[in-house]
């Protein structure tokens, strides 16, 4: 058929027909179409709008479809007398069985007329009004000042409008699904009400308090989206059914995750990263062996993700070994532990790693079973349009494909996958541009939105809706003559840009890279002596950062270093030998096995500290390449691009250190106000360069461990003392021998 079930439509079966229609609290719209038919075909993504448009009106009236075409269908079609396609039919609540229901028939098949429609038909109503369906009629003075003795709501909104205008009752049906809010229409010839508060503008919201005061709802725009809207977030206003979202919800007690902080209106590369640690690490891993579309699908996605993950120089790296090893596979079949291998840097690939751990932040739910990785991994697919828009090397379906081919493959929820593969093929091979693509993405989003408003996987503290809200994006929105909401496609797309923009991503809670380094290293190795000659990863990865910092000769190191462990054996040997006569001495530490490399860097934690040494090291890097690149902008009018890479020679990794070092102040400035240019960003380079490269700093940060310091203070104390010593030992002398002249 031209249905599924996430189209919000019931599809109608023989069986179910009787069931759905009949006696039914509810009223219900039908449309008979056949598959084959073209209209049917055309029409069918109006209907899909219409069911997502009156979603929120579903107890009081649903919209379903029942194909003609199937064979198993064809008698309950000429049950109903069916002989055309697409036929609308209204069937009333509580239609009786038998009925043939109503012929629906509007002028223009438009969202529209249909939805206005609808409300007229639900309005024609005979028998006793049903329950599920809230008043539709306009209230009077009388009714109003008595709401409140005989209702136990907290808000009561008043729509005042004209006779012919539907928003009233559009809101009213809207807001049908949420509690301790009601909605009443007021028409602008109720003159006591209108006199009594001097509303002047129709249509206009109003919250009428039980005082008897009444304030007007703010809104952007006065319009049915705006009011219901602002409504569902009005304090205490829940979804049916559901307790209102606790604060303490969002600090959980200390047997949880600690709640962090965030700004919702921001992206945050912590949950970037864990996106991409879960996605690789955990989502793949259930794929031991990885073969055909789905290896060619993970080619394209790690692909995608070297080109346009916009994050921190170490993952980049990572992700462009593991698109360099991936592209190179020949083989029709991949196993994940051969990836793995590339995943956790076991090649040990300088400066490359990723985060082996989550961080959700901007994703964070307020359970654990809410939002997290899924959100994360909207937030980075969103993140990847944009980047590639800004990219000159993609194409909108080399980066849409990829996200696709991953959600079909991998993506864990595979009804999920499912829902987006139905969205990919219905139009995702008729976007051209880039920007397209942008878009596309962000309207398929919302359509998602739409249809999980109010399931159980919504956290009620983050409610689905059509993003982005007014609130965040007020140019977004618009209103058609007809007093439609409309998007601003071109507003959105500039919205969707800054929003996903790199240089807006905020950094905060990542976990260091100086730490993430340590734990990349390993834990501590400890070889027996015969095991020395095989070497030791940590120890070499430990030490080619020192070589990094220019603190080893790279001819030296090795000998350096077996010298050094000579010297350390020599002193466990003479420790061991002193404590041999130790008989408490348990006998494994009796033999003293070699301790290399990064547990040796450990234990002597005195001497070397590894985060200053690798914060130092980029931090160093970065202001060097800034400074070189500035002083390159300047000495080449628009020289931008040469001043960064190129002829200085800067391998990539250092341009992305640039950049990144860069993207980190400009973002801090940004956040405290203070960006306003590019002659700023230089001279904080300057002053940061100034202050970090001086040589007492890196002297007392790299020269000096705290045991030499305090070995400084020690005999700067013993010094002292021993000056006053000599001082009060000369001051005696020289009174004695006053002592001895003065005497006869
Ligand atoms: C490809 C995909 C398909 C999915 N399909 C289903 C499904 O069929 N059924 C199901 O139950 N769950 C599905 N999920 C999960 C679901 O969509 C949510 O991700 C999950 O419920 C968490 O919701 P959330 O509140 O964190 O917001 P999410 O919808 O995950 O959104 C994350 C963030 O993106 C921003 N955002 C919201 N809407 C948009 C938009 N339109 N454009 C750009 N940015 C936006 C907001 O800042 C929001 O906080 C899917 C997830 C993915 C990645």
């Amino acid at each position: 058929g031209l249905y599924t079930q996430s189209d919000q439509v019931v599809l109608l079966t023989p069986s179910t027909v009787d069931a759905v229609l009949f006696n039914s609290s509810a009223a219900v719209l039908v449309e008979f179409y056949a598959s084959w038919c073209g209209h049917c075909m055309a029409f069918a993504p109006v209907w899909k709008s219409l069911a997502r448009d009156t979603r929120e009106w579903k107890p009081a009236v649903d919209l379903a479809v029942i194909d003609c075409a199937d064979e198993n269908n064809r008698q309950t079609c000429i049950r109903f007398g069916i002989r055309g396609y697409p036929t609308l039919k209204f069937f009333h609540a509580y239609s009786e069985k038998g009925s043939n229901g109503v012929s629906f028939e509007v002028a223009e098949r438009d969202v529209m007329s249909l939805r206005q429609h609808l409300i007229n038909m639900m309005e024609t109503h005979k028998e006793s009004w049903p329950p599920a369906c809230p008043p539709l009629e306009s209230a009077s003075e009388v009714e109003i000042n008595k709401f409140f003795e005989t209702n136990s709501v907290q808000h009561l909104a008043l729509v005042f409008e004209k006779a012919d205008s539907y928003v009233g009752r559009e809101v009213i049906l809207d807001m049908l699904q949420f509690e301790n809010v009601a909605v009443r229409r007021v028409l602008d010839t109720e003159e006591g009400l209108v006199s009594k508060f001097g509303v002047t503008d129709f249509p206009s919201c109003h919250l009428y308090y039980p005082d008897g005061h009444m304030t007007r709802l703010s809104v952007q725009m006065e319009a049915r989206t705006f009011y219901s809207y602002a409504l569902q977030r009005l304090s205490g206003v829940v979804r049916s059914g559901r307790p209102p979202p606790l604060v303490s919800d969002l600090s959980p007690n200390n047997t949880e995750m600690e709640w962090k902080p965030f700004n919702r209106s921001r992206v945050y590369m912590a949950d970037l990263e864990s996106a991409l640690h879960y996605s690789l690490r955990v989502e793949l891993a259930a794929h031991p062996t990885i073969t055909g579309g789905a290896l060619t699908a993970l080619k394209r996605y790690a692909s995608v993700l070297a080109k346009h993950f916009p994050g921190r120089p170490m993952v980049k790296n990572l992700l462009r070994a593991l698109d360099t090893w991936l592209q190179s596979q020949e083989d029709a079949e991949i196993t994940y532990k051969s990836l793995q291998v590339v995943l956790d840097n076991k090649e040990e690939t300088p400066e490359a790693l990723l985060p082996d751990s989550v961080r959700w932040v901007g994703c964070q739910g307020s359970k654990p079973r809410f939002r997290r990785y899924p959100c994360s991994m909207w937030t980075l697919f969103h993140v990847m349009t944009v980047e590639a828009l800004n990219s000159s090397n993609s194409d909108a379906q080399e980066v849409l494909q990829a996200l696709r081919g991953y959600v079909r493959n991998f993506f864990g929820c595979r009804e999920c996958a499912g829902h987006f593969e139905r969205m990919a093929q219905e139009s995702m091979y008729q976007v051209k541009k880039l920007s397209d693509a942008v878009l596309w993405l962000w309207s398929r989003h919302n359509r998602v939105n739409s249809r999980l408003a109010g399931a159980l996987s919504e956290d009620p503290h983050f409610p689905k809706v059509q993003w982005p809200p007014p609130e965040l994006c007020p140019k977004c929105h618009s209103v058609q003559l007809t007093g439609e909401h409309q998007w601003d496609s071109a507003a959105v797309l500039t919205f969707l840009e800054e929003h996903f923009s790199s240089s807006r991503i905020f950094l905060d809670y990542l976990e260091p890279e100086a730490e993430l380094l340590r734990r990349q290293l390993g834990p501590p190795v400890i070889l027996e002596e015969n095991e020395q000659d095989t070497g030791d990863h940590a120890a070499r990865a430990a030490r080619d950062i020192r070589q990094d910092l220019g603190e080893e000769p790279a001819a030296e190191k090795d000998q350096e270093g077996a010298e050094d462990e000579q010297e350390l054996d020599a002193d466990q040997s003479e420790g061991a030998r002193e404590g041999g006569e130790n008989d408490a001495m348990p006998e494994a530490a009796a033999r003293r096995p070699s301790i290399l490399g990064l547990h040796r860097r450990e234990a002597q934690e005195e001497i070397v500290d590894l985060d200053s040494f690798v914060n130092q090291h980029y931090k160093a890097k970065v202001l060097r390449a800034a400074l070189i690149s500035r002083r390159r902008r300047r000495a080449v009018p628009g020289g931008h691009e040469q001043g960064r890479a190129g002829d200085l020679g800067l391998q990539p990794l250092e341009s992305d250190e640039f950049a990144w070092g860069a993207k980190q102040r400009l973002q801090k400035r940004a956040l405290t106000g203070q960006y306003t240019g590019l002659e700023e960003d230089e001279e904080a380079l300057d002053l940061d360069a100034g202050s970090l490269g001086g040589p007492w700093v890196s002297v007392l940060s790299l020269g000096f461990s705290r045991l030499d310091i305090s070995l400084c203070l020690l005999l700067y104390t013993l010094s002292s003392l021993c000056l006053l010593a000599m001082y009060r030992f000369f001051q005696l002398r020289v009174w004695h021998r006053r002592g001895k002249v003065a005497l006869p």
